[in-house]
């Protein structure tokens, strides 16, 4: 039998850490999931020193971890910011280090300008929720919306890719940050802000930090709609999005299978306590229509979503089938749903959805 995450975490909680105290008493260790195999949790250290030494520690928990029944994949985030961040003080220039304290706010803020805003999760990783949210911009653009997307997955930024960006982006006044613009659409990246060799070192208010930053400090301009592609599983950022955005509503990703249709519901689960609605569900890898002779397989099932949003009560919003072409037309940085055929029809009509809805 596989392991719980309560089983994971007693396993490492009795580390020894440099000054001798436990990883469990030196209350360090933050965000602490097991999901689908993967072990993903942050060491919250004071600064790159204290990182380099914590160094033994991350060795040993990944080892203790890798070795329980059921876990394939650890992920460990330390925390090391360069300086100490110092909390800003009123009418000071907002701070360009992407990562900083949060600074206070009351409740959950709008985007100036923004109409709404849309996150998309899934519970499972790998279920292709970056493509969803790239091909869906894309087609919302095509459809004439103001469309902006933030890619907050701190663990593997792909939109840079997925959309066809690089660089990093530029801040004529000191103050605020441009966005890019691909495909039509105004886009932004936790992975732009960050150097390649730079491991994502952000501890819960680092986090929350950065995601006010990248909401509030980046020109978006007028925007009909801002989809937000998050990480997957119910984490950090999940919470610090829904406390500090105005989130309009979330959509969920995921694929027929039962193991991913689990995760989806705690997902939904999740959304449901943080009081953002979930505006539906999107089937993805649905169905393969064999190239060569046109037959159509179900890869991994086909139908549970619809049915899970039927049980729930909750809007079903589409399928979009497993084609080679939606992830060579991904890797190469130009969304499927950019050119003309049955997939990128179903982008179009999931676009579709939204706008009839009023959400875009
Ligand atoms: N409908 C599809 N048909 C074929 N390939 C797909 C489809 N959807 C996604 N993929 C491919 O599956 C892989 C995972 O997709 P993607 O990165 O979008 O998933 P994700 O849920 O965002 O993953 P992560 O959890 O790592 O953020 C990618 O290589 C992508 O090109």
């Amino acid at each position: 039998m596989s392991v719980t995450r309560e089983v994971a975490l007693g396993e490492i909680s009795d580390i020894a850490l440099p000054d001798g105290k436990t990883l469990a008493a030196a209350d360090i260790l933050r965000a602490f999931t097991l999901e689908s195999g993967t072990v993903r949790f942050v060491l919250e250290v004071a600064d790159a020193g204290a990182a380099k030494a914590l160094a033994p520690v991350e060795a040993e928990a990944r080892r203790r971890l890798l070795a329980l029944e059921g876990v394939d994949d650890v992920q460990i985030v330390m925390t090391a910011p360069a300086g100490k961040p110092a909390a800003p003080a009123r009418g000071d220039a907002p701070s360009l280090k992407i990562g900083r304290h949060p600074t206070a706010q009351a409740g959950p803020q709008p985007v100036p300008g923004v109409r709404s805003i849309i996150a998309i999760g899934s519970g499972k990783g790998g279920v292709g929720k970056s493509t969803l949210t790239s091909n869906l911009a894309v087609a919302l653009a095509r459809a004439g919306r103001k469309v902006g997307l933030l890619d907050a997955d701190i663990y593997g930024p792909s939109q840079p890719r997925m959309m066809g960006v690089s660089g990093r982006p530029a801040s004529p006044d000191g103050q605020r940050i441009e966005p890019l613009k691909a495909h039509g659409v105004t886009m932004m990246s936790i992975g732009l802000m960050l150097k390649e060799s730079e491991a994502v070192v952000w501890r819960g208010p680092m986090l929350m930090g950065a995601l006010q930053q990248l909401l509030q400090q980046v020109n978006w301009g007028e925007l009909d709609i801002l989809l937000i592609d998050l990480p997957p599983g119910t984490g950090d950022v999940q919470l610090s999005l829904c406390q500090k955005a105005a989130v309009t509503g979330a959509i969920i990703v995921s694929t027929p299978q039962d193991v991913a249709l689990l995760d989806a519901r705690r997902a939904i689960d999740m959304f449901n306590k943080l009081k953002t609605p979930v505006l539906g569900l999107v089937e993805n890898m649905s169905s393969y229509i064999c190239p060569k002779c046109g037959h159509e397989a179900h890869l991994f099932g086909h139908g549970g979503v619809a049915e899970d949003a039927r049980k729930m009560d909750l809007p079903f919003l589409g399928e979009i089938p497993l084609q080679l072409e939606i992830r060579l037309a991904g890797d190469a940085g130009r969304p499927v749903a950019l050119g003309e055929g049955d997939v990128s029809d179903a982008y179009a009509r999931l676009a579709d959805r939204l706008i009839k809805g009023g959400l875009a």
